[in-house]
């Protein structure tokens, strides 16, 4: 017999081994729940896309299966089914308790077909045994039929203790339906295989040398997909949190390294047809079959989709039924970048095709995207016509700009909506001057072409434009005559002209510090824009509803409307819209002044979310809330980055005084933490104007100048300040303000050491606080808040209200680290002699115990810092601080930053703690 076979070839000890892990891996708790279930089913599939992290998942789970693990790594000559029936044979001879030597000999003679192998094999395995995994790994390369049936078939006849674990990146073709039914085969796909957030915030965590904040990671994630081969990327080139910055700018614009991936690990084999569905489909965000055949102008797009998703490409359904797909972030950029590259032409014709087929879809904001992106006015001006109100109406205004860029500026001005729509633009953008222009332009254009009655109602139009811009000018009493003009006949051209009008009129109240009027002018906007399904001012008349409850003290209230403004976004199906930032960000700045800080920062990365791509500026808000945040959780590294962030966006554009107030009074309270005076000196130098406290972002500013002041030491020019704005909340009805006023007033009396006058206030602050809630702005001052609370306890009574709130104030102070005060202690020996000579403090201390250099890294990450700053601090290189940490790590046996952070405060809170 041998004579007429050829010998076979030697077997590769490698592909019987199961690979290395590699060092740095994230434990993914999260998967254990499946890993548990294996030895309960014949089959488990790790389903996914190339670099999905499925072979590294099969490697974790096979250290923590309790039983024998058997291993194959599959190849494309594994086709060959003798070949396929030896290596299989011989993975689990190894494994079995007294192997399987018939088979073995049967299939080193290779005189069977390979089903009469597994037959042999079967027969073999004994009735009982200790739970056995065989793992298949790259289970995509096999495609021969006869292996294959095989393969079902002995799937089908397994004996109870083994597990077959197949990782592909097609759906294998074992009879996956019929096992799936019967409970017999538990699966993972892309979607619950990617790494969620947490999980990218622990593997880089973990591996480098610099914190990366929430914000990136969040962004970097949505960038990703939480495909974990990019991650290894980023773990490889970020060094610093500018690096980070970088690399996600990179990966917008296409990395090289993935593009070379996507390339030789994906579409090299594909054939030609497959590749020009792709290229033909990428630039859509979604698609279902009926657009994937209006872009390839073929008919078969239904069948091809199914195809690729077996096929193990980047794509995946978006909807339950199926209907919708849509490809990977990353595969559909570098498609894009690949179809830019090799076949400019087509995208036009393309974007154009896209343009068509969505419109007919019903999706016209889409349609317009690539009506811009096709450069083509007449359709553009075709879809404004139809449907610019209706994004004008959602607040779509990015989106109008981009339109309306592309119309040839007569065909503006000789219609009276687009006229109005680039006025609504360039208002929006604070470009006041040109919205004017363009509204003249159209008067010049249009005035002879209607009737006066028609001309008085698109005038009733142009004058809500008018009187939005007067009130963001301050130009209080302009911007009432305005709308009462505008109001005085029903407009021609936007039904919104008219809400937006009455909307003025109610920041015109708000702003002069009439809460009331503006608060009843407010809610009748609310419901006429409800009426009209103007979701845009409806939900902006619900932001204000709520910074007016919040300046009335009510902040509950302000909770509740925001909780309305939500539950309006889920009714009405609402998808992403800039205004929901403003709900967002309003609702956080409730969270962080009852210090539920988690919720708030969710509030800002939400709102991040929204603005994505809309440009930095209009990030000012969020960055201010995520640097509140990070100050009031003590981590100082982060909450420097985004102090920087700020700065320079604050460099790079002008804002409206409520903007900037906010983003100034977090920037003070950094830089008085961290004692950088002389930034609190420049910012004085530069500060916006104090003006009469009559609003709140008034008072803020008001309160930012004595903020600095105190700052400096320098209460006698703080105290005038903060009794005027005391006289004007008490006159407005600004509790909220009265409430953080007295804070400051006691603060400033405390400096002057005045004490008695110090304890009026913060006495007044804690019973107002009662009914506000409020807790950031009392920890907002630091450490001092401790001794002046405790003193306030001692000599004067207080409600119970007041006293729990005092207690659990004090006690939060406590726990908040104070940033210039961890790295004192770090530095001084003789605490770090005291911890350990203290009887509670941990064993592992005692015996591995830390170099002195160890010991000031680990407060210095407790203090916030990134390794980047603890390497300017220490002044050594950051590839050193890696190593101390590393070596910090092993000593404490802990993997993770937070642990460190975790057990450092412990540690120090044992001496620290007041
Ligand atoms: N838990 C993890 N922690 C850190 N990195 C991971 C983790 N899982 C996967 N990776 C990284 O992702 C990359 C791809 O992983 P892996 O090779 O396991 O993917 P795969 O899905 O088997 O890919 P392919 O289909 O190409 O074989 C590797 O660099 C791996 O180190």
């Amino acid at each position: 017999m041998n004579a007429v076979m050829p010998s076979p070839l030697p077997l590769i000890p490698a592909k019987l081994t199961m690979p290395g892990l590699p060092r740095g891996l994230l434990a993914r708790p999260r998967l254990d729940e499946w890993l548990h279930r294996l030895p309960e089913v014949r089959l488990a599939v790790l389903q996914a896309p190339s670099g999905f992290g499925k072979t590294t998942l099969a490697c974790q789970w096979a250290r923590g299966f309790v039983g024998r693990v058997a291993w194959l790594q599959l190849h494309a000559g594994d086709n060959q089914p003798r070949q396929f029936g030896r290596y299989f044979t011989h993975a689990l001879d190894r494994q079995l308790e007294y192997g399987c030597p018939l088979s073995l000999l049967l299939a080193e003679q290779g005189c069977e077909g390979v089903e009469a192998l597994l037959t042999h094999v079967l027969a073999e395995l004994p009735n009982e045994h200790e739970p056995l995994l065989l793992v298949l790994d790259e289970f995509e390369a096999l495609h021969d039929r006869d292996v294959i049936g095989a393969l079902r078939f002995f799937l089908r006849n397994t004996p109870s203790w083994l597990t077959l674990l197949v990782c592909s990146r097609s759906l294998p073709e074992l009879g996956i339906a019929d096992l799936r039914v019967k409970h017999q085969m538990l699966a993972l796909d892309a979607e619950q295989m990617a790494f969620e957030t947490d999980e990218v915030q622990a593997l880089l965590d973990l591996g480098l040398p610099v914190a990366i904040n929430r914000e990136q990671i969040e962004r970097l994630n949505r960038r990703i997909g939480g495909w974990p081969c990019a991650l290894q990327l980023a773990l490889q080139e970020v060094q610093t949190g500018r690096g980070m910055d970088l690399f996600l700018e990179n990966l917008q614009l296409g990395h090289p390294c993935i593009r070379d991936y996507m390339r030789e690990q994906v579409v090299e084999n594909l054939p030609s047809a497959t590749l020009d569905f792709l290229q033909s489909t990428c630039l859509l965000e979604r698609f279902s079959a009926p657009l994937a055949d209006h872009l390839t102008q073929g008919s078969n797009a239904r069948e091809m989709l199914e195809r690729l998703e077996r096929s193990g490409l980047f794509i995946q359904a978006v909807d339950s039924q199926r209907q919708w797909y849509a490809y990977h972030p990353l595969f559909a950029g570098f498609l894009q970048s690949e179809l830019r590259l090799r076949q400019p032409q087509r995208l036009p014709e393309l974007h154009l095709r896209a343009a068509e087929a969505l419109m007919e879809e019903g999706a016209p904001e889409e349609a317009a995207r690539h009506a811009v992106l096709a450069r083509d006015p007449q359709r553009l001006g075709q879809i404004l016509q139809s449907h610019g109100r209706q994004f004008y109406r959602q607040g779509r205004l990015t989106l109008l700009q981009h339109c309306l860029e592309l119309l040839p500026p007569a065909s503006i001005a000789e219609n009276p909506l687009f006229t109005l729509l680039q006025a609504w633009v360039l208002q929006n953008q604070l470009r006041f001057g040109e919205a004017e222009q363009w509204l003249m332009a159209g008067e010049t254009e249009l005035r002879h072409r209607y009737t006066d009655q028609e001309w008085l109602r698109i005038d009733a139009d142009f004058k809500a434009v008018r009187a939005q811009i007067a009130i963001a000018q301050g130009d209080r009493p302009k911007a009432i005559a305005l709308v009462q003009e505008s109001l005085s006949c029903e407009p021609l051209v936007m039904r919104t002209s008219r809400v937006v009008a009455m909307s003025v009129l109610a920041e015109a109240h708000f702003v002069q510090g009439d809460l009331v009027q503006a608060q009843r002018q407010h809610e009748e906007t609310e419901r006429r824009a409800r009426e009209i399904h103007a979701s845009q001012p409806a939900l902006w008349s619900m932001g204000q509803l709520s910074e007016i409850a919040i300046a009335q003290g009510l902040l509950q209230k302000a909770y509740s409307v925001q909780e309305r403004a939500l539950r309006y976004i889920e009714q009405e199906q609402l998808t992403a819209m800039p205004v929901m930032e403003f709900i967002l960000r309003v609702r956080g700045q409730v969270l962080w002044e009852w210090h539920h800080l988690d919720a708030a920062e969710q509030c800002a990365l939400q709102g991040i979310q929204i603005l994505d791509g809309l440009g930095d500026r209009w990030l000012l808000q969020c960055y201010a809330l995520l640097a509140g945040v990070a100050h009031a959780r003590g981590q100082q590294g982060v909450c420097a980055d985004y102090v920087g962030k700020l700065q320079s966006m604050l460099a790079d554009d002008s804002y409206h005084i409520d903007w900037l107030a906010n983003a100034h009074a977090v920037m003070l309270t950094y830089w008085d933490s961290t004692q950088d005076k002389e930034a609190i000196q420049q910012w004085l130098g530069t500060a916006p104007p104090l003006a009469p406290g009559s609003n709140h972002f008034a008072q803020y500013n008001g309160r930012n100048h004595a903020r600095a002041y105190l700052a400096l030491r320098q209460p006698e020019k703080a105290a005038p300040i903060l009794q005027q704005l005391q006289v004007d909340a008490e006159h407005h009805g600004l509790v909220m303000d009265l409430n953080r006023n007295h804070i400051l007033q006691a603060q400033l009396h405390w400096l002057r050491e005045d004490r008695q006058l110090a304890l009026d206030h913060l006495h007044e602050a804690l019973s107002l606080a009662s009914s506000t809630g409020a807790i950031g702005s009392f920890l907002r001052i630091g450490k001092l808040i401790i001794s002046m609370l405790k003193t306030l306890q001692h000599e004067r009574r207080l409600d119970e209200l007041e006293a729990q709130r005092a207690d659990r104030l004090i006690q939060l102070a406590q726990q908040q680290r104070d940033f210039s005060r961890a790295i004192r202690i770090t530095l001084d020996e003789a605490v770090i002699q005291d911890i350990i000579n203290r009887p509670d403090v941990p064993e592992l201390i005692r015996h591995s115990p830390l170099t002195r250099r160890e010991w000031q890294v680990l407060s210095l990450i407790h203090a916030g810092q990134s390794n980047e700053q603890i390497a300017e601090h220490l002044n050594v290189a950051p590839t050193t601080i890696k190593t101390h940490i590393r070596s910090l790590y092993q000593k404490l046996n802990i993997t993770h930053r937070n642990e460190a952070v975790q057990l450092a405060r412990s540690l120090l809170s044992k001496i620290q703690g007041e």
